[in-house]
């Protein structure tokens, strides 16, 4: 995701700190983002981001992404539709006031799958999440995942393994993450996510 702007003012007033999930693409995000939703079905809202990209095959309109044309995408930015939105890999992506709105307004807590841009971004916003990041064990278990998940030509797996090494890099920048996952063992990696949401339910 490019520029890493904030294109709103907006101002978010959640009952419970939404929670953001960042890191290179193939490090696990939605593999534990999916965990949670099946472990707590109705605690949780994910925000539906929009992006340029096509479906992989299994992602469903609306649910996964919101699937539109570049054009539609331009005419949203400048329409003020979106918090954060940044292009990653050649595509665009971006997380709209309304899919944060509707989340908030179903009383669940908000969970954001975004990149290291959108995380700059939303640093700037009034949304005041949790960061968490998650990290694959190397650069060479990445490539291995992405192959792996069967949904990437090569070209794409080399773009995402050329932005992965910045996200690694970015996840050590002190003070902007309150939770670094290491995804090795994924069932290990699931609990530390859950204890830290436990543990922060509160606020
Ligand atoms: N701890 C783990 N051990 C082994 N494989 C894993 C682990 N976590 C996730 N995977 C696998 O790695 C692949 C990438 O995971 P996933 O699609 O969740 O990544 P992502 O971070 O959401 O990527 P993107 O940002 O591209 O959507 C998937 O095939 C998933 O099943």
């Amino acid at each position: 995701m490019p520029t890493g702007q904030t294109t709103t003012s907006f101002s978010f007033k959640m009952t419970k700190r939404p929670i953001v999930l960042s890191g290179p693409s193939g490090a696990g995000k939605s593999t534990l983002i999916k965990k949670l939703f099946v472990d707590f079905p109705n605690r949780f809202g994910f925000s539906v981001s929009h992006t340029t990209r096509g479906p992989r095959p299994g992602e469903t309109h609306g649910k996964d992404y919101f699937f539109i044309s570049r054009e539609k995408f331009e005419e949203d930015v400048n329409s003020g539709k979106f918090i954060e939105h940044a292009e990653f890999s050649g595509n665009h992506y971006g997380t709209s006031i309304d899919a944060v709105l509707e989340v908030s307004k179903s009383g669940k807590q908000c969970i954001l799958d975004i990149d290291m841009q959108g995380v700059l971004s939303l640093k700037r916003s009034s949304l005041n999440p949790f960061y968490v990041s998650i990290q694959p064990p190397s650069i060479e278990i990445l490539e291995n995942r992405l192959k792996g998940r069967g949904t990437e030509t090569d070209e794409s797996i080399k773009k995402r393994l050329i932005a992965a090494r910045k996200e690694i890099e970015f996840s050590k920048t002190a003070g902007v993450f309150d939770l670094i996952i290491i995804n090795d063992d994924l069932e290990r990696s699931y609990q530390k996510l859950k204890k830290f949401i436990e543990e922060n339910s509160s606020v």
